[in-house]
């Protein structure tokens, strides 16, 4: 199967993007694994397949999987490539775009030729949106593992975060402790994990490491779920600069029942032909 593709990055956040409207596509796990996989296929963190909305006012579909092939509900730095890719192809004249994600649509805005604003929406912190297997809401939660106690607070972005708070995230073994956060029973569909150093109320700096994609260079989502976790602790004001591994994001939030607002760059890499080994 030949397939049409165009590479695309959000800090770092790396993107296959393929457009179902203009071929046909039949994609199984094996399949996004081959395209994700960065030494056999063309390498990526996620793929994002755009489809043809059925709902009213929404311009465009997007799925998005992650490089083990599962499929899942939000992506910050993939909204914003998506954005992108219809705008500068001219597949797409508005400034305003809705996207239809599996978490619900979502509005993009073309602020400047590589920048993009996105409304991610409401965050929600109960467990059974996140979803978290507690019996009760709580402001943080506790984990406890072998190797220590693991505060952390719980956020939906759309997708399932825990937020850790941490001194100097370049020193935190993320690759040995998010992993057992992220196998732990009380997260029954996975999580993304992000450390979060707070540099100062309008500042900090983050390190995510992605369910289903591993420590990844950005995670806009995760992103989304840091700066509401700290606001929600008292510890951020309401528009936050975070500087991930790949580069810096904008977050806003002015609480409670309001949407959060993420903006930042998306850029094309290349794009190719690519044929899947079925
Ligand atoms: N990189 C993304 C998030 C992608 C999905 C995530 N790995 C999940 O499984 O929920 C972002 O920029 O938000």
């Amino acid at each position: 199967m030949k397939l049409e593709f165009t590479k695309m990055q959000g800090i770092g956040n790396d993107f296959v993007v393929l457009d179902g409207r203009r071929q046909s596509l039949q994609l199984d796990s094996d399949c996004l694994q081959q395209i994700a996989d960065r030494r056999f296929g063309v390498g990526c963190d996620q793929i994002l397949v755009l489809e043809k909305s059925n709902l009213p006012d929404v311009d465009v579909r997007y799925r998005i999987f992650n490089a083990d092939g599962s499929e899942v509900e939000q992506c910050g730095n993939g909204a914003r490539c998506i954005a992108r890719y219809l705008h500068s192809n001219g597949l797409e004249h508005k400034t305003e775009i809705v996207a239809e994600t599996a978490a619900g649509p979502i509005t993009l805005y073309i602020e400047l030729d590589d920048l993009v604003r996105v409304n991610m929406g409401v965050p929600r912190f109960a467990p059974a949106d996140i979803p978290l297997a507690v019996a009760e809401q709580a402001d943080s939660y506790n984990l406890s593992l072998e190797q220590g106690e693991f505060p952390f607070r719980a956020v939906s972005m759309g997708n399932p975060h825990a937020v850790l708070e941490s001194g100097d995230v370049d020193t935190v073994p993320i690759s040995v402790i998010a992993p057992m956060i992220q196998a732990h029973p009380l997260f029954p569909a996975g999580i993304n994990v992000g450390f979060m150093q707070i540099e100062d109320r309008e500042h900090i700096r983050l390190r995510v490491y992605e369910r289903g994609a591993g420590e990844t260079l950005a995670c806009g989502s995760g992103a989304c779920a840091a700066v509401v976790c700290g606001i929600s602790a008292g510890l951020l004001d309401d528009c936050v600069n975070v500087d991930l591994p790949g580069g810096r994001l904008q977050i806003q939030w002015a609480g409670d029942d309001n949407p959060v607002w993420m903006t930042g760059p998306a850029e094309f890499v290349f794009q190719g032909t690519l044929e899947l080994q079925t």
